[in-house]
């Protein structure tokens, strides 16, 4: 299953909790440049892989690769380091800090990361992240609402701007929680717009409900059942197979 062109890979993963094996023998393989969703059922475990992957739980079994390196037991934000971001499903902004400060914050992180600690937050330093946040937030739509406070945004601008902190650790690969959860029609469209957008050059995994937000974006699926892959192929071949139809997407094609 795995290849050179796969960069991010996990061989028989399991997490337990307390005995319960939330995630059961996981082998994945994701492709580089491609989008691959993951779905399933609630409690299928696509949190718990999600955690597994970014260093946030260790497993209790098995192994993961990213890009060439054994990731399995490093902790997040060396994970994190090697290029793996995670877009929160839970908002994690600061409701009176504007925009902008949000990226530069999250771009200073990232170059503190690469020249060593030699910083701190001053005017002087600040100003040097303001062109290239601003590259960012255009890349998700925000730049004109760079010097609104992040509180201020309606929730489908929140979720763009969470994506742009995403962006400026500018990620190999890019893990999205539910990019659509909560949202109405028009914010899911405008989502789907930005994702296909940022995709290239970058490898996504994504958790998302809407099956015809996966169908939109995903090349691949993964369906997970009860912390196992059921199936993992093309959205057309993979909404047809029967196991999945009954398994998850019965309700949706009846
Ligand atoms: N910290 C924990 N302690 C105990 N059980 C947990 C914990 N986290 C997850 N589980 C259990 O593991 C199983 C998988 O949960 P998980 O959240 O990964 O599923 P999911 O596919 O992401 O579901 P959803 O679509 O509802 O978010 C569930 O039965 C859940 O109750």
């Amino acid at each position: 299953m795995e290849d050179a062109r796969t960069i991010l890979a996990t061989h028989n993963l399991c997490r337990d909790f307390h005995g319960f094996r939330a995630v059961n023998a996981v082998d994945l393989a994701v492709e580089e440049g491609t989008v691959h969703a993951l779905v399933g059922p609630n409690g299928a475990g696509k949190t718990t892989l999600f955690n597994l992957l970014t260093g946030f739980l260790p497993p209790t079994a098995g192994g993961i690769r990213f890009a060439g390196t054994d990731i399995t037991r490093l902790p997040p934000e060396r994970i994190a380091r090697l290029g793996v971001a995670r877009s929160f499903q839970v908002t994690s902004l600061f409701a009176q800090m504007a925009v902008r400060e949000h990226v530069e914050l999250a771009l200073q992180a990232r170059s503190r990361e690469k020249e060593g600690r030699r910083f701190w937050r001053s005017e002087r330093l600040m100003r040097r992240f303001e062109a290239p946040a601003m590259d960012v937030l255009a890349e998700v739509g925000l730049a004109g609402l760079a010097t609104r406070p992040a509180g201020s945004l309606p929730y489908g601008q929140k979720r763009a701007l969470e994506l742009a902190l995403a962006l400026a650790l500018e990620p190999r690969l890019l893990l999205l929680d539910e990019p659509t959860a909560g949202m109405g029609l028009e914010d899911v469209d405008r989502t789907v717009a930005l994702i296909a957008r940022i995709r290239s050059g970058r490898t996504v995994v994504m958790v998302e409900h809407n099956m015809t937000v996966v169908g939109t974006l995903a090349d691949t699926v993964t369906v997970l059942q009860r912390g196992e892959v059921l199936v993992t192929g093309p959205y057309r071949q993979v909404r047809q197979d029967p196991r999945v139809v009954e398994a998850y997407l019965g309700a949706d094609v009846a």
